[in-house]
């Protein structure tokens, strides 16, 4: 594992460090350390002569600031601090008064300070444990009024670290550097508007302290290029066919939401399936072959209103022919029947959109457990409430946890930061995406494609959670770059679709 995957809470990263300072690092030597990678970073975002206001805390958090402050002023910018404490850790407060030696000017009221062009964020990391309050909220609240860019060290002050709810207030930075290991508060949703741009700091925690923290395998990961394109493209073997490279069943559509089937359809193209067999009423299957001719349309019987009647295959097979099935997409909740009868299943199923929906209203969530092979739901926020109603989803990744629990199915919970658990608690964060994909369609794009690789991996040594993450990241990925081509609002469904292939190629 990289050290870009792990995820820790404010306690492990305690444990982790407590372990390498009783294995003889001293502690102001790590600080120095870190505080030098720090002074390294800021030098190529800071221009020199530049000014530059560090916020210092009373705790390590603080003395970082202060070391980076001595740096920065010895490289020659103009550097003045504001250290509103009465009481400083020790080591914090050595580095305080050696600042104050070398006459870097400090300040108490925020009403003396001079104009800067950047801020330092040293105020608290993973210490803090309550409210911010009084002056210093005051103060939190004043610099984020005035635009300016900043950079925080380790966390936005004000955040909690595991959860990433803001305590009292915090502050809302340009760039995080986040120290050692990523921690999970700078992962949750809630912290996004005041994070930034986040990045690791990486100074050489050993692997073994994290594994005695953390344990061999880590509860929570992040998803990363490294670990996503670990699985993509999908190995494909010079002797092969069709059917070989799976088989996907989608049930999606209807004569109201015909446009889903044919996003989802083009997601599951994206993945390279072998074979696509679409699902759709009848009446719309001229207008799917005409999207996706190379995808087997099977029109089934439809309601009055236009919806799946039932799921009518062609002769010969039968729902348990296909190497994975996704349904949902467009269906509409016209009929129910349809989601009870597709649970029978016995390959790996992809629950999606109006799927969750009927799955909510006839409450099957517990006869999931019994399905043979895997079943993934992929909620966005406004399903998942509807589908567990009676789990609190203000912590995401509890939430899903516990979901996943339940219905022993892996859930896929969409947003800004989508997360992933399994049935065992493991949970998968995606941690870069683009609001670009706030958008109608773009999670039927995701179903599509999550689908196709899950139909391929059969005989692969691949776990289902880890095509689930890949899924999550390579979607991502292409909002990210169809948007940086064709800036956020261009990236409708379908131009996302077309990007998928892209990043790969990159
Ligand atoms: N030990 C080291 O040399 C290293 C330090 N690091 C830095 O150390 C930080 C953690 O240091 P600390 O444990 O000292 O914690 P912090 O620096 O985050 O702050 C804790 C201090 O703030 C006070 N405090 C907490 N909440 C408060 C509130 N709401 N209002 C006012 N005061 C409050 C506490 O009483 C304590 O004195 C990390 O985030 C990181 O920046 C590490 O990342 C790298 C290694
Ligand atoms: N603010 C955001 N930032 C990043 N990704 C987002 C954001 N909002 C939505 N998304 C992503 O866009 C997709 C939307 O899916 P969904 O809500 O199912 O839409 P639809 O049903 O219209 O296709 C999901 O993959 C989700 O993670
Ligand atoms: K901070």
């Amino acid at each position: 594992m990289t050290k870009e995957q792990f995820v820790v809470t404010a306690t492990q990263m305690r444990q982790i460090e407590a372990r390498i300072f009783t294995a003889g690092m001293p502690v102001a030597a790590l600080m120095e350390k870190v505080g030098g990678l720090i002074c390294q970073r800021l030098q190529a975002i800071i221009s020199p002569g530049k000014c530059v206001g560090i916020l210092v805390g009373p705790g390590h958090n603080g003395g970082d600031a202060l070391v980076v402050a001595r740096e920065l002023h010895f490289r020659g910018y103009q550097v003045w601090i504001y250290q509103p404490f009465s009481k400083l850790k020790e080591l914090t407060s050595q580095h305080f008064q050696y600042t104050q030696s070398l006459k870097i000017p400090c300040y108490q009221e925020i009403s003396q300070l001079p104009s800067y062009d950047f801020l330092i964020d040293g105020l608290f990391g993973f210490g803090l444990e309550r409210e911010i309050t009084d002056s210093i909220a005051a103060a939190v609240n004043y610099f984020n009024h005035k635009n300016q860019p900043i950079i925080s060290i380790d966390i936005p002050s004000g955040l909690h670290t595991d959860t990433g709810e803001v305590l009292g207030t915090a502050i809302q930075a340009t760039y995080t550097f986040c120290l050692g290991l990523w921690k999970q508060g700078l992962l949750q949703e809630q912290a996004l508007p005041y994070v930034g741009k986040a990045e690791l700091i990486d100074f050489d925690i050993p692997l073994a302290d994290i594994h005695a923290v953390i344990g061999d395998i880590p509860k929570i990961k992040r998803i990363t290029q490294t670990t996503a394109l670990s699985t993509l493209p999908l190995p494909r073997p010079l002797i092969t066919h069709k059917y070989k490279q799976g088989h996907l069943l989608l049930i999606c559509g209807s004569q109201r939401y015909a446009g889903g089937a044919i996003l989802t359809g083009l997601g599951a193209r994206a993945s390279g399936v072998g074979m696509l067999s679409i699902a759709v009423p009848e009446s719309l299957k001229m207008l799917l072959v005409s999207q996706l001719p190379e995808a087997l349309i099977i029109g089934c019987p439809e309601t009055e209103t236009g919806a799946i009647a039932s799921v009518q295959l062609p002769e010969n097979i039968d729902l348990n022919s296909f190497t994975a099935i996704a349904c949902g997409p467009g269906l509409t909740k016209d009929n129910i029947s349809i989601v009870p009868e597709i649970i029978q299943c016995e390959c790996p199923l992809i629950l999606d959109a109006d799927a969750l929906n009927i799955l909510a209203q006839i409450g099957t969530i517990p006869t999931l457990k019994q399905r043979k092979s895997a079943t993934v739901l992929t909620p966005h926020t406004g399903e998942f409430k509807r589908l567990f109603p009676n789990i609190d989803h203000t912590d995401r990744i509890k939430a899903i946890q516990t979901a996943a629990q339940e219905s022993g199915a892996i859930v896929l919970l969409k947003g800004a930061r989508t997360a992933i658990s399994n049935p065992q608690g493991n949970v998968w964060i995606n941690p870069e995406s683009t609001p670009a994909l706030a958008r109608g369609g773009s999670g039927d794009v995701l179903t599509g494609l999550l689908g196709g690789l899950l139909a391929q991996i059969m005989n692969k040594e691949i776990f289902i959670e880890d095509i689930v993450a890949t899924a999550a990241w390579w979607h991502s990925q292409a909002g990210i770059l169809a948007a940086q081509t064709r800036t956020e609002l261009g990236v409708d469904a379908f131009t996302l679709t077309q990007y998928l292939m892209p990043v790969l190629k990159k």
